[in-house]
């Protein structure tokens, strides 16, 4: 290509940009709009309500199906993640509450979510990130409650009992886990690693097959692992991309998760219900009375109306020795007159039914 042909796509680049700069421009004042209307719509004692899982997944979706490449639509439709979480911000910077320290994957869940925007705030353990939501000190907490590996976080089901709290979206984010080591690691000589229990598990074959006599040491978190390395000339920490940037760390080996399509499903927990997207997941806690059948009698509405289950997990109820709880993901939002009445026909058979909410389908 000729040096005249360069100038002349960056002269068409330049041009672009300006225009791409002036619409995102528009699009936030537009934004801006939104919120003083949001504000004055308020009746006596309401607080306004600025950010809309909803419509954020309808904006997301809709740029999906107008795209025509040559950008790929999760490329595309994370650029306009940033862009809306720009726009919210300047209607009102979001709060959201993550299990820390920095750089773990549910920090790195809450941005893919909410976008860089956002203040995103590092709290200690998950019951933190309830309490905090409940308080009302944050909008919206990030908890992580499955993994495609190991299975369900215990800590995050049982938090659902014991507090009033309203699911508002879900995020899903691929889990690559690497072994970090610091400038003065000797790596030939490691002998302790460090992760979170969930993630040594998720490379639990790796580590036998290329650290057969190292220490395996679980602590709280990834990030805490990567900072423990920095001190330590024998030590290695399993843990993310963020972690490893954060903590100045460096890749020694890359992706050595077992599965490579290890990946979490967080929920964005609030306190607002969320209205329809048109695509939603509703989450119910329900509890039986321990007698033959009662799972299955339980399952026969979703059948009837054919309303689709994507996941059961059951938990003790913390109530009475040997009972159990539910806790039931399904498609489509109680507002559904085929999902309503699936709740109805559950209600009538169950000994309590909790919905935690309905809230759009991940969409990244
Ligand atoms: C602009 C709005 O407010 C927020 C910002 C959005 C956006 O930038 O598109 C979408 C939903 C809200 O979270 C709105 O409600 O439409």
């Amino acid at each position: 290509m000729s040096e005249q042909e360069l100038q002349a796509l960056r002269v068409r680049i330049d041009s672009l940009d300006h225009k791409i700069l002036e619409l995102i421009s528009e699009r936030a004042r537009c934004a801006q709009e939104v919120g003083r209307v949001k504000m004055a719509e308020l009746a006596e004692g309401e607080t306004a309500v600025f950010y809309r899982p909803e419509r954020e997944a309808q904006v997301l979706k809709r740029i999906m199906d107008l795209n025509q490449g040559p950008l790929d639509n999760e490329e595309m439709a994370r650029l306009f993640r940033e862009i809306m979480s720009a726009c919210l911000a300047l209607e009102q910077p979001l709060k959201v509450a993550y299990l820390g320290p920095e750089g773990t994957f549910s920090h790195a869940a809450a941005l893919k979510h909410f976008g860089q925007s956002v203040h995103a705030r590092s709290m200690a353990a998950i019951d933190e990130i309830f309490r905090e939501v409940a308080a009302g000190a944050v909008s919206y907490g990030v908890v992580p409650v499955e993994n495609s590996t190991e299975g369900a976080i215990n800590h995050t089901l049982d938090s659902f009992l014991e507090h009033d709290i309203v699911i508002c979206g879900e995020v899903e984010l691929r889990i690559h886990h690497h072994l970090l080591v610091g400038d003065n690691t000797k790596t030939e000589h490691i002998t302790r690693i460090y992760s979170h229990a969930q993630s040594l598990a998720q490379c639990r074959k790796w580590l036998d097959a290329y650290y057969p006599n190292a220490e395996r040491v679980a602590v709280a978190s990834n990030a805490e692992a990567a900072k423990r390395v920095k001190g330590e000339w024998s030590s290695a920490a399993i843990a993310g991309d963020m972690a490893a940037s954060l903590y100045g760390l460096t890749i020694h080996a890359e992706k050595i998760e077992d599965r490579p399509d290890n990946s979490t499903r967080f929920l964005i927990i609030g306190s607002r219900p969320v209205p329809a997207s048109g695509d939603d997941k509703t989450s119910i806690i329900v509890s039986v009375s321990n007698k033959p059948g009662a799972l299955h009698e339980l399952l026969i509405p979703f059948h009837d109306n054919g309303v689709d289950l994507t996941r059961i997990e059951t938990r003790p109820s913390r109530s009475g020795k040997w009972s159990y709880v539910f806790f039931i993901d399904f498609m489509g939002h109680q507002d559904d007159p085929l999902v309503k009445d699936v709740l109805e026909k559950i209600v009538s058979q169950s000994t309590g039914v909790k919905v935690l909410g309905s809230y759009p389908k991940a969409v990244l």
